[in-house]
């Protein structure tokens, strides 16, 4: 638990954190104020915390510094949580969220009324609850049920906090492994980095090490690997090559720190630790050696798989494997023979339908409709307004005109519900078609269960991993038409893979390319810029201003990304609702990046006190240093099959049960029921990034494009932003970083292997 490189003689100190000032969730770099025992002289302290949150009583070791603005400051070194023993702890340990039936006003009513002895009277004398106003029976039978729940995982708890674990995630270790809890901490505490959601190997590594595991352990080794692996698959990755594997272990599975007393380390902070100013010094050298035996050692256990490609020994997790090499299986299937079908006669229907309907295809769309007829497989992409759905909907009245039985899917609700609008077809999200079932984790359909329909659309196919493409291709039975909807110049899936763009260069699979922008479309701004960011030209975008009447607009909001955060809100607070929309419900501030003055998670911040700020009469949840409010646009982080939100979905905060520790959250129209300690799972959604964007439209997209977004800039990361804008797309930022994002094509390239398996059955 150290905050910097200290030689001074340390100080003790031991109190209730009353409040938290500052917490970065990033680096753990907390501002908190301390009660020491006067709550007139709060303490400021200021050190590195991995979870902190008010109401814990801590024992700190530190140094006292004098701040040249804020004065004295205890700059803390090292520190151990203790269980509450004044007042202000007990009372903040009862209504932390973990004793149902008590809420913090409640908390303080039976602390002041029971004072020190107020846990005696909870554990032998419950019934004297009645005596503190407000209490009824019925709530002293909650109490009580709680509280006896809450006793067996007390020495869970007591165990976890004293290795630096917080309340909230010893809650979901005990929820997730009950009475051998402990036992699975002290046994394999890696487990829990794959168990539970929030928890990743580097707490996992931090409690290991508490609980004496060995950093050269087997045990460790392999975690790290394996933990490697899954952070490439957050990039998009399926697998590593040796040359990346070994060396990205290596720097993982050293150990650099400055070691303290109870044997923690600076590494285990945070999952997202980034600079430091310790001197640090290395505790453990990883041995390349060590890694390379283990790797081999893994893959005779077949917890990884190795192969060989043109270059290089690869390694994969066999999920991630055998999903790639079944995918391909099927696809290749599916493509071994087309439908025998009359192509004179389609080509009739066609000239009828089109003739009684009073349009023309394009040449391209009538090759698109022509083939959709016979094609067991085949693509259809093209950028905005060149006419993808015009098409789709042609194929539809085609497919129902040949008996086809339809069914159609997108990837996400939103998307699924711009499919349905558009093609006036009942749409469901891939997830829903498919039949999740929360009790195997798997989906109902699948090769022995297929779909049962004969023809089968997938808009926005650009964004199916890797795994929902195999368990896609897994139900779709065997003579089913498939059409794959999308645009391929847009981002890739959000998960490993890259599903669509293999296939394409597979060059086994018909593709249909629809590059005519129609009339109609072509008079929106937003589709022509699209498509010279597509080409790679510098866009010609008109100035904004109150005049303007394009739906394109450009602002040149300076260099810096402090004028970047005053011009969101200079267009949040008048020019929005100038033009007529409300910055409320139809604005989506797109972000290339999460970090930073003009990222999502500070932006949010500046967002939410302008759009939803705090009001009389409107609840609000304070954890740690956000604040979740009433009214507040949020995002689901991860796919939650059991209560059927999935990672991207967009919600709004309903209220606040703070007796239960519930919070409701509203998913197009369906209210979902969130516990506290699953409130990670969400965040602040006014500002989102472009990534997580994808499928969705909004009617007024708001793009801050800076040099400092430069790791993220590029052409189909702005031209994805961009075209989820229906109404209105207010581009701001640098001239340089729009250049920079319109030159950049290199897609970051992802290790896949899907078209070298179509290409060659490997
Ligand atoms: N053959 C056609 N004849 C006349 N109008 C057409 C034709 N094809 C498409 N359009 C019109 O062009 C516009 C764009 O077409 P459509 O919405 O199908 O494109 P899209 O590729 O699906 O675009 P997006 O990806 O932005 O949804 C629509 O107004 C549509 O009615």
């Amino acid at each position: 638990m150290t905050s910097s490189s200290v030689t001074a003689p340390l100080s003790s100190l031991t109190g209730v954190i009353e409040r938290i000032t500052f917490h970065s969730s990033e680096s753990g770099y907390t501002v908190a104020r301390l009660n020491t025992g006067n709550v007139k002289q709060l303490i400021t302290i200021v050190g590195s915390f991995a979870n902190i949150q008010a109401g814990q009583t801590l024992q700190l070791q530190g140094v006292w510094a004098e701040h040249p603005s804020y004065g004295s400051q205890f700059q803390v070194v090292k520190y151990k949580e203790t269980k509450p023993a004044t007042l202000t702890g007990i009372e903040k340990y009862l209504g932390s969220g973990l004793i149902k039936g008590v809420g913090p006003v409640t908390a303080h009513r039976i602390v002041k009324h029971f004072g020190l002895e107020t846990l005696e009277i909870i554990e032998h004398q419950i019934d004297r609850l009645i005596e503190v106003p407000g209490i009824a029976k019925k709530r002293i039978a909650m109490i009580q049920r709680t509280w006896e729940e809450q006793k067996s995982i007390k020495e869970v708890m007591i165990f976890l906090s004293g290795h630096g674990v917080s309340t909230t995630y010893a809650v979901k270790i005990y929820k997730q492994y009950g009475d051998s809890a402990i036992a699975t901490v002290t046994t394999n505490p890696y487990q829990l980095a794959i168990d539970i959601f929030g928890i990743g190997f580097l707490t996992a590594d931090k409690i290991a090490r508490n609980v004496g595991v060995a950093p050269d352990s087997q045990f460790r080794y392999k975690a790290g690997i394996i933990h490697v692996l899954d952070k490439a698959s957050e990039d998009g990755h399926c697998y590593l090559p040796e040359n990346k594997i070994i060396p990205m272990s290596r720097e993982l599975l050293t150990v650099k720190g400055v070691p303290d007393s109870s044997g923690s380390n600076k590494r285990g902070q945070n999952e997202d630790e980034t600079s430091t100013e310790i001197e640090e010094k290395t505790e453990h050298e990883a041995d390349e050696r060590a890694i390379v035996n283990i790797l081999s050692e893994m893959v005779q256990l077949e917890e990884l798989i190795r192969e060989r490609d043109e270059n290089e020994i690869i390694y994969y997790k066999p999920t991630f494997y055998y999903s790639e090499q079944h995918l391909a299986k099927l696809i290749l299937q599916k493509i071994e023979n087309s439908l025998d079908v009359d192509s004179d006669r389609v080509k009739s229907w066609i000239n009828r339908y089109t003739a009684s309907r009073k349009i023309q295809l394009s040449p391209q769309q009538y090759l698109a409709v022509l083939k959709a007829a016979s094609e067991k497989l085949m693509i259809l992409t093209g950028g905005p307004g060149t006419g993808k759905t015009f098409s789709v909907h042609t194929i539809f009245k085609l497919w129902k005109a040949m008996g086809r039985k339809i069914a159609c899917a997108a990837p996400t609700g939103r998307a699924a519900k711009r499919l349905s609008e558009m093609t006036g077809l009942e749409a469901k999200t891939i997830h829903r078609l498919l039949e999740f079932d929360p009790g195997s984790m798997g989906f109902k359909r699948d090769l022995d269960n297929p779909l049962e329909c004969s023809a089968i659309v997938i808009d926005e196919s650009s964004m199916m991993d890797l795994f929902i493409s195999h368990s896609l291709f897994k139900a779709i039975p065997k003579d089913c038409q498939v059409l794959l909807v999308g645009d391929i110049d847009q981002l890739p899936s959000v998960g490993a893979g890259n599903v669509l763009s293999d296939m394409i260069a597979s060059e086994k699979i018909t593709v249909v390319r629809l590059t005519q922008v129609f009339r109609q479309a072509a008079e929106s701004a937003i589709i022509r810029t699209a498509h010279q960011i597509n080409r790679g030209h510098y866009p010609q975008i008109e100035p904004i201003s109150m005049k303007a009447n394009s739906d394109c607009l450009w602002h040149s909001g300076g260099t810096e990304p402090e004028h970047g955060v005053q011009t969101v809100k200079e267009l949040i607070e008048y020019y929005i609702p100038h033009a007529g929309f409300n910055p409320a419900t139809d604005v989506q501030v797109l972000c290339p990046m999460t970090r930073g003055v003009v990222g999502t998670r500070n932006l949010n911040k500046v967002l939410q006190q302008l759009i939803n700020p705090k009001s009389e009469g409107k609840d609000e949840l304070v954890r740690g240093d956000s604040i979740l409010r009433v009214g507040d646009r949020v995002m689901q982080l991860k796919n939650d099959y059991n209560k059927e939100v999935f990672n991207g979905d967009l919600g709004m905060v309903m209220k606040f049960d703070h007796i239960d520790k519930k919070v409701n959250i509203n998913f197009d129209e369906r209210d979902v029921v969130y516990d506290y300690a699953d409130l990670n799972e969400i965040t602040l959604a006014w500002a989102t990034s472009i990534h997580k964007s994808q499928g969705s439209e909004y009617p007024v997209v708001i793009l801050p494009l800076y040099t400092q977004h430069y790791v993220m800039l590029s052409r189909n990361l702005f031209y994805t932003g961009l075209t989820r804008a229906k109404k209105l797309a207010l581009i701001i930022g640098s001239e340089k970083a729009v250049a920079i994002a319109v030159k950049q094509v290199k897609q970051q390239q992802r290790y896949t292997r899907l078209k070298e398996r179509l290409e060659k059955a490997i």
